[in-house]
């Protein structure tokens, strides 16, 4: 049996008068970890719009339905079996899952083709993805007040749709098992090794679904259950949130955007009890971004000023201190790039 990853399980539906105990806590577990289980009491989220969101039969749609929505450098859209390589450098072949990406809706309505399968469901899915931003500007606000920055609303701000548009992304996940697959669970993945490239991501997954796993601080691959201790008499598994990229370089490295990855983990010995990589797996992620605008220098914040001073230590902790990037946006057309090989090299040629 695998030894899974220690990662804090926080509530933050808790009342107001400890907001100040919760955002400590949550900016501490942001930087040791770059992962935090929210427990699900079902108050930021209700849980039958996330089991309805489950529920969804996008990827049971026709393929045609769904190559008619083939996603686009915008960054909306299907992404097939394999489509999508997150760490060409490592793996022989592309990611085994399909994945459906949701960016804005306006009014209730998607700005994008969506499957005709699925048509009905759409203000549905725009309530979902309201709901996801409300708690996603939650957890903003409470890093700001954990970290002291001044003024404490300024990932939220940085956040706000009213101020322009965002590379948000809700995105539905879809992997096969391993056997109705050609993969090698030895070689192949689900999703290859890869930080997020968001300000912060907050994913969904279902009991008994195996495959992911982050690098620890040691730099060994710990899987991280969907149940942990404390959490199966909960309405819901709790919602795992995670640093990504952006918020990181806000604070210079100080919050962690933690490398992680879905594996077939049955071949490896690394599976948690109670889960498996036999069955079809579904996961369903939010990817926060900040106004694509938005400039990304370290935030005031006396802490992150005092991490930073630490020099060799604060690069060391973002592995991305190097790349000058000036804006939100800049960063996410680099990372997109350099995941759909094929979708850039194409349109390259046009
Ligand atoms: O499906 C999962 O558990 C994680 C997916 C993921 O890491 C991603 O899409 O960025
Ligand atoms: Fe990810």
């Amino acid at each position: 049996m695998a030894t899974v990853a220690r990662i804090p399980i926080i509530d933050i539906s808790s009342d107001v008068q400890d907001e100040a105990q919760v955002a400590k806590e949550l900016v501490e577990a942001a930087i040791e970890h770059g992962f935090i289980y929210i427990k699900n009491t079902g108050r930021n989220i209700p849980v039958a719009t996330v089991d309805a969101a489950f529920d969804l039969k996008l990827f049971k749609a026709p393929l045609e339905e769904k190559q008619k929505c083939t996603i686009q450098q915008n960054n909306r859209g299907w992404s097939a079996m394999q489509y999508e390589t997150l760490d060409p450098g490592n793996q022989r072949v592309g990611d085994f899952k399909e994945a459906f990406n949701f960016g804005e809706f306006i009014n209730g309505k998607a700005q994008q083709p969506i499957p005709e399968t699925i048509a009905e469901h759409e203000s549905q899915i725009s309530a979902f993805r309201d709901l996801c931003y409300d708690m996603c500007l939650k957890i903003n606000t409470l890093l700001g007040i954990g970290l002291k920055i001044d003024p404490p609303s300024f990932f939220t701000s940085a956040h706000l749709r009213s101020e322009g548009p965002s590379g948000t992304i809700l995105r539905l996940l879809y992997y096969p098992p391993l056997t109705s697959t050609t993969a090698s669970a030895a070689e192949d993945v689900r999703a290859g090794a890869h930080s997020d490239y968001g300000s912060m991501t907050m994913l969904f997954r279902l009991a008994g679904q195996a495959g992911l796993e982050i690098l620890t601080r040691d730099n060994t691959w710990a899987p991280v259950p969907v149940l942990p201790p404390g959490t199966a008499d909960d309405p819901a598994p709790p919602i795992l949130v995670n640093i990504g990229d952006l918020l990181s370089y806000w604070t210079n490295g100080l919050l962690r955007s933690t490398v992680h990855r879905v594996v077939f983990p049955g071949n490896k010995g690394s599976l948690v009890e109670g889960e498996t990589d036999r069955e079809p797996r579904y996961s369903i992620a939010y990817f926060c971004h900040p106004v694509g605008t938005m400039p990304l220098m370290p935030v005031p914040s006396e802490r992150v000023r005092a991490f930073a001073g630490a020099g060799a230590e604060a690069v060391k902790g973002n592995p991305y201190a190097e790349r000058k990037v000036l804006t939100a946006n800049e960063h996410l057309h680099m990372r997109l790039k350099a995941s759909y090989l094929q979708l850039y090299k194409d349109k390259d040629k046009e």
